[in-house]
């Protein structure tokens, strides 16, 4: 049965399918059981410095679990705007957890609004530490969603610092290296939700607009209903189609500072026409708040002169919180003087 057309795109807004050949799907459990982690972080090489993302397969994480937690996720953005409202991230001050309704967060603020409505989850804690450490906001009618959104949360964690090992042997670094920058990382586990489009779609309105991710990693789960776009090292825009069982990695800034460049924070969006409710759970990955992040000097050579000054992790994502957060706009002066 042919789909019927429900939307028509800008010509801006056109991805190309790309041959798998092309976006590497990088089996991680040599990493993982120590079998051969200089085999994968060979494969983890090629993919970040050629197309600049990969998916993961055989991460460890039972794909039950992620769908229980696609699953609580649905029933959560179901829920009433009234009752989601009483969550919202700006109740939680500069901790940011919490709820963003639609047009909260604008991503590529000068060209685009978010359609997506977001859930974010962090490090617990008993009570604002300081930026992006502080309690989280949990909605009482749902009383699985805290046990299995933190505990995939965890799960995330353990899994991205396994990555960053084999990013960090790609890079001809002790595998331990980003230990010392990560003691008690900021990280961030949201929740996502992106009614479809219909009509005329332009860059104006989107799922999520064109963007880097803010620090060292992005692990992606997404639902089978596809929109992820992501542009490549040519700067060709790319379906990031869903795989089903894999995750995708995206780099960070951090990894780009970090790298000056070798590895590259792609950018990528989200376009939603396929006529049904796409959800996605990705996971960030930071360094600590005041870990300063430079160059590698091996990555500074003649041809690629050092790019970047050195710059903390907290000073640098709370920058770009605050571009990005309607509700931030009009603080943005005192949450800087917060850092
Ligand atoms: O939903 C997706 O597929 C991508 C989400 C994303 O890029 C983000 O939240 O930074
Ligand atoms: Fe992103």
């Amino acid at each position: 049965m042919s789909k019927e057309i429900v939307a028509r795109l800008d010509d801006k807004l056109h991805a190309k399918r790309e041959s798998f050949d092309k976006i590497p799907v990088v089996d991680i459990s040599p990493l993982l059981d120590g079998s051969s982690k200089q085999g994968v972080a060979k494969e983890i090489r090629w993919a970040l410095s050629n197309t600049g993302f990969m998916y993961v397969k055989n991460h460890g994480i039972p794909q039950d679990f992620v769908d229980s937690v696609f699953n609580v996720s649905r029933r959560f953005f179901d829920l009433p705007m009234s009752q989601k409202m009483t969550l919202h991230i700006s109740k939680s001050d500069v901790a940011f957890r919490g709820y963003i309704e639609p047009f909260g967060e604008n991503t590529d603020p000068g060209k685009t609004k978010d359609l997506k409505e977001c859930f974010d989850i962090g490090p617990e804690r008993s009570t604002l530490e300081g930026p992006f450490f502080g309690p989280n906001q949990w909605p009482s009618s749902l009383p699985e969603f805290r046990e299995l959104t933190y505990g995939y949360h965890q799960k995330m964690v353990d899994l991205a610092k396994k990555l960053l090992q084999g990013i960090a042997l790609s890079l001809d670094l002790s595998e331990s290296h980003f230990e010392s920058l990560m003691r008690d990382p900021i990280s961030v586990q949201r929740l996502l939700h992106y009614p479809p489009q219909s009509g005329f779609v332009s860059e104006e309105i989107i799922g999520i607009g064109a963007h880097t991710d803010y620090g060292n990693l992005a692990i992606l789960a997404q639902d089978d209903v596809g929109g992820l776009q992501v542009m490549n090292r040519d700067g060709d825009w790319v379906e990031g189609i869903p795989i089903h069982g894999a995750f995708v990695i995206n780099i960070g800034d951090l990894i780009q500072r970090l790298t000056n460049n070798v590895y590259l924070a792609n950018m990528h969006r989200v376009v939603n026409i396929s006529g049904r409710e796409r959800y996605s759970i990705p996971f960030f990955i930071d360094a600590d708040f005041n870990a300063t992040i430079e160059p590698l000097a091996s990555c500074v050579t003649g041809s690629n002169p050092l790019r970047y000054k050195p710059v903390t992790c907290g000073e640098h994502k709370f920058g770009r919180f605050a571009a990005s957060y309607a509700h931030l706009a009009k603080c943005n002066e005192v949450g800087r003087q917060l850092i």
